[in-house]
């Protein structure tokens, strides 16, 4: 007997008979992917008249049951009726949710599309007995969908409805992402996609062309199956802690940095590419400044390469997506920093479509770019600059923390106190349980200071600058090397630099050349004990 509250929403798979691969049909495709790991199944096929598509749905249904998986029909609640099916799936333009459910009775399961979080307070009004489980999407975009009409959401907008889910006590509700999941970001998707409290993560991922596009629909489905159950996304190949230093780990990182040089390519504003070159010079390690999107992929396979990726003037949207694509390919660290974030809608639109595209290792931003990415912000930010005024400690630590744990990174927010943050969580994702118990007020984060240093605010990409600091640090590392560890050398070192050529100069422009020096003496010695910044646990 079929019981709808033990369904397994992990690998859903949705067909589509206009993507087969000569050879196969939508039951061969369905037998394979039932074979190798998939939960549930959705018949969709939009193009089908009435008379083929009952004829199908009787023998993918019969084909469902020697597996024990449900079968799902899409809107046509008539044809799921007449087969006996054990549940519909309804859109948002489909016929209204409570005529649905009269027409199925309570036993049948009933799912619907959504991307709004008003859709959720909706089905949380209408209660347990109306709605099993939500497709949230899309996710990204997709060729599967013709002529959507919404524009993708990103993880940061399934997270958003993950936690509706939560406000408005939805908990009978499962949930699955769909659109846009591949290999190359099924693993990402499920790492990121936690609600804000840690108690939701997703049940469950959708695919259609993975499976029904594939030639091989079994070993696609293998390949799904184990990456649903990996519970490890190891994105860059250095050691995602929980935030422990080691007396001797400054120094460390800064000794492998040495021995290592690494490979720093910039994706930079105009106003900063000399001067992170510069510094990354300084710090015994190789800038290239390059937005040529055909040799990203070389640059990355590079050992020890690392992008530092900074929106202020920004390259082609589609160089920089593939960069992304390329570090995160070959598991090399990517730093981000997103200037001037809230500053106009366009910056805004730029920075989400970038930070949905891949996984970022650090993201480092000044007080008001933190605040904006938190949406913690009071204001809109005037230019690239950080806002002035009074500081609000607490504010900031929990803006810090929010970003890292949202986006799954560390994060460094800049201004007299910087706020470091780790939000990796080992790499660790598991479906339906959330995050066990690793929580935005339970992951690392500390505070660096050494006193107001007025100046530093007063060059142009002194935080640009910084960025370049965080990438030469990670991607010195050798493989297994401590990312935070690293992240907090790099904003320890600037922080004293600044500190040194605040004393040396005699006004900003000399500052300017001061901090250089600075930067390259504090390296060359390598004797953390005389730093003047200092840390404090948070
Ligand atoms: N008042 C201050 N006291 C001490 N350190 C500061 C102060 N203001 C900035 N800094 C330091 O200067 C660096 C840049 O921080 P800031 O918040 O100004 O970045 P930013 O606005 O992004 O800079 P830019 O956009 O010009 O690159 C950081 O290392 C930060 O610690
Ligand atoms: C001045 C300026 N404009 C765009 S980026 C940048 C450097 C500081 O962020
Ligand atoms: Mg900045």
């Amino acid at each position: 007997m079929f019981d709808k509250k033990s369904v397994d929403y992990s690998l859903y798979l949705v067909t589509d008979s206009g993507m087969l691969p000569t050879g196969t049909s939508l039951y061969s495709q369905v037998k394979a992917g039932l074979e190798n790991g998939v939960t549930l199944v959705q018949l969709r096929e939009k193009e089908t008249d009435t008379k083929t598509f009952v004829e199908e749905a009787l023998k993918i249904h019969e084909l469902c049951q020697q597996f024990n998986v449900p079968l799902i029909i899409n809107d046509r609640i008539d044809v799921a009726l007449a087969i006996n099916a054990e549940g519909v799936h309804v859109g948002q333009d489909d016929m209204p949710i409570p005529l649905v459910r009269k027409l199925l009775g309570p036993n049948k399961i009933l799912g619907w599309s959504v991307g709004k979080t008003s859709e959720v307070e909706r089905l949380a009004q209408w209660g347990p007995e109306m709605i099993d489980y939500i497709g949230i999407g899309m996710v990204f975009a997709t060729s599967t969908k013709k002529n959507p009409k919404k524009s993708p959401m990103g993880p940061q907008g399934v997270i958003g409805i993950l936690n509706a889910l939560e406000t408005s006590k939805a908990t009978w509700c499962r949930t699955v992402a769909i659109g846009g999941l591949h290999p190359v970001n099924i693993e990402r998707v499920l790492y990121q996609c936690v609600s804000t409290s840690g108690k939701r993560s997703l049940d469950g991922i959708s695919v259609v062309s993975d499976i029904m596009a594939a030639a091989d629909a079994a070993a696609a489905t293998v390949n799904l199956h184990t990456l649903l159950r990996k519970k490890t996304f190891q994105f860059v190949d250095l050691y995602l802690g929980n935030g422990e230093l080691k007396p001797e780990g400054l120094k460390n990182v800064i000794e492998q940095v040495k021995q290592n040089r690494p490979l720093v390519q910039h994706i930079t504003n105009k106003v900063h590419q000399n001067f992170g070159a510069n510094v990354t010079l300084a710090l015994g390690s190789s800038p290239i400044m390059s937005e040529i999107k055909s040799e990203v992929h070389d640059l990355a396979r590079i050992p020890h390469a690392t992008l530092l990726l900074n929106t202020g003037s920004v390259a082609p949207l589609d160089m920089v997506q593939e960069a992304i694509l390329a570090y995160n390919q070959v598991g090399r660290p990517i730093v981000f920093d997103p200037v001037g974030y809230s500053a106009t809608e366009t910056r805004h639109v730029l920075n989400d479509t970038l930070l949905s595209s891949g996984q970022f290792t650090c993201i480092k931003g000044n007080s008001s770019e933190i605040l904006s990415l938190a949406k913690l912000s009071v204001e809109k930010m005037k230019g690239v600059d950080a806002h002035t005024g009074t500081i609000d400690k607490k504010l900031l630590e929990r803006a810090t923390r929010l970003v890292a744990y949202q986006y799954k990174t560390v994060v460094v927010c800049t201004g007299e106190y910087d706020f470091i943050a780790d939000g990796t969580v080992s790499g660790q994702y598991a479906l339906s349980v959330g995050s066990r118990g690793k929580t935005v007020e339970t992951i690392p984060c500390l505070v660096i200071e050494n006193g107001p240093i007025e100046i530093m605010g007063h060059i142009t990409a002194s935080g640009c600058s910084l960025g370049s600091t965080i990438a030469c640090f990670i991607g010195g590392l050798n493989t297994n090397g401590n990312l935070f560890e690293a992240v907090v050398a790099a904003v320890l070192l600037y922080k004293s630099a600044g500190k040194l050529a605040a004393e040396r100069c005699q006004g900003s422009g000399s500052f300017y050349f001061q901090l250089v020096d600075a930067l390259y003496q504090l390296f060359r010695d390598n004797k953390p004990e005389t730093w003047t910044a200092n840390f404090q646990r948070l």
